[in-house]
């Protein structure tokens, strides 16, 4: 059995761990709230952290033993420098909580990139929990910015996912909330949708490394693909239903831009993947995956494979990591133009004020 960590840090972080909570309680179901204990198929443990104390209260499927407060009552207002500096001060307090929930084979750490909490202490508790745990296998789990969203938080995400690839984890795996922010008009239902997808296939995946399959894939084989090209790649899934032409279209269903939450292009950009595949036996053909399988290994290099026989039309996850990411330039661009503008805007206004006060350099205040 697998032991699993799920930390939710910031605002973000603790909002897609709650939606991680809510689907494992049993979804969007009326009998939902009726359970009163999680329905994971391995040992997983949640904790949500946080410095806002009321981003924690609004959380609605994570008990309250599974939320940590740091002191700093409302959050650090996106300045990753008190951030880091509200780690240091509180880091025994944070790892005591962490450790005392026992010992992991993998952690998943999710985060929005951008904010001022989460992008700060990620990084931090990775190299943390890298170094008390010697056998663990940490991914972080990344959610970019909207690109409108202010320099600030360009400037953030620019400097954590560094800091994130200088911990190094093993293997990140991005969202995008720009590119996923075509799902939905208004943004509170689009963070619902987004967070409900990250929460769905992080599942999905916890929920095969850790099942019997028919052909099998595990976390030594996750860790492979999470370690190809840059570290860094993403998630892709499709869900069958009867328009579904064939288990062959499923599978390049779980690789389109649709399924994905970040853009790439799965067949020029993808250095090494995993393909899960549950449904019913009668739904599987293993010929037939192993055909889409192997056609795909032959564009992509390395591809693994496993099959979960579980009640239903099939499901798919795809996992991958890129080998290259033009988005990301594209972002890192945008932010050293917002540092750049914010640092100009800057000397304008500090030359205006100095301007100001020279009309009153040699005069006295007079009474
Ligand atoms: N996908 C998704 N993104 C979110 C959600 N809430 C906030 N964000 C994004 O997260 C970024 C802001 O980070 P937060 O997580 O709110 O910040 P924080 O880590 O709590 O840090 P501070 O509030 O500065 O202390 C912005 O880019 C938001 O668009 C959410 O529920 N889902």
């Amino acid at each position: 059995m697998l032991n699993v960590l799920m930390l939710g840090i910031g605002q973000c972080g603790n909002r897609i761990l709650d939606a991680v909570n809510r689907e494992s309680f049993g979804g969007s179901s009326k009998l939902s709230k009726y359970y009163s204990r999680q329905k994971f198929p391995s040992r997983v443990e949640t904790l949500a952290i946080n410095t806002a104390v009321n981003d924690l209260k609004e959380l609605k499927f994570t008990a309250a033993k599974d939320r940590l407060h740091v002191p700093n009552l409302h959050g650090v207002g996106a300045n990753r420098s008190l951030g880091k500096q509200g780690f240091w001060d509180n880091r025994e307090m944070i790892m005591e909580e962490i450790e005392k929930r026992g010992d992991f084979d993998i952690a998943f750490v999710m985060t929005s990139s951008s904010g001022g909490t989460g992008s700060s202490f990620t990084p931090l508790i990775i190299h943390e929990l890298k170094e008390r745990y010697k056998n663990i296998t940490v991914i972080a789990v990344m959610v970019l910015p909207f690109r409108e969203e202010g320099s600030i938080y360009l400037q953030n995400a620019a400097f954590s996912m560094r800091d994130i690839m200088e911990v190094q984890s093993d293997g990140i795996i991005l969202v995008d909330n720009q590119y996923l922010k075509r799902l939905s008009g208004d943004i509170k239902t689009a963070y619902d949708r987004i967070n409900e997808m990250v929460a769905e296939r992080l599942l999905f995946l916890i929920e095969s490394l850790d099942s019997e399959m028919l052909s099998v894939t595990d976390l030594g084989d996750f860790k492979t693909v999470m370690r190809g090209g840059l570290g860094m790649g993403t998630l892709g899934f499709y869900e069958s239903d009867k328009k579904t032409a064939s288990l062959t279209s499923a599978i390049e269903g779980s690789l389109k831009p649709g399924g994905l939450l970040y853009p790439a292009d799965v067949y020029e950009d993808a250095a090494r993947a995993m393909i899960i595949i549950q449904g019913s036996r009668e739904s599987l053909d293993v010929d037939e995956i192993t055909k889409s399988v192997e056609k795909l290994s032959s564009k992509i290099g390395q591809v693994f494979k496993g099959i979960v026989i579980k009640k239903g039309r099939p499901k798919i996850l795809s996992v991958f990591t890129l080998g290259q990411v033009p988005d990301l330039e594209m972002l890192y661009a945008q932010a050293a133009q917002a540092i750049q503008d914010e640092k100009s805007r800057k000397t304008r206004a500090k030359k205006q004020l100095d301007d100001a006060f020279a009309y009153i350099e040699d005069l006295e205040e007079v009474y």
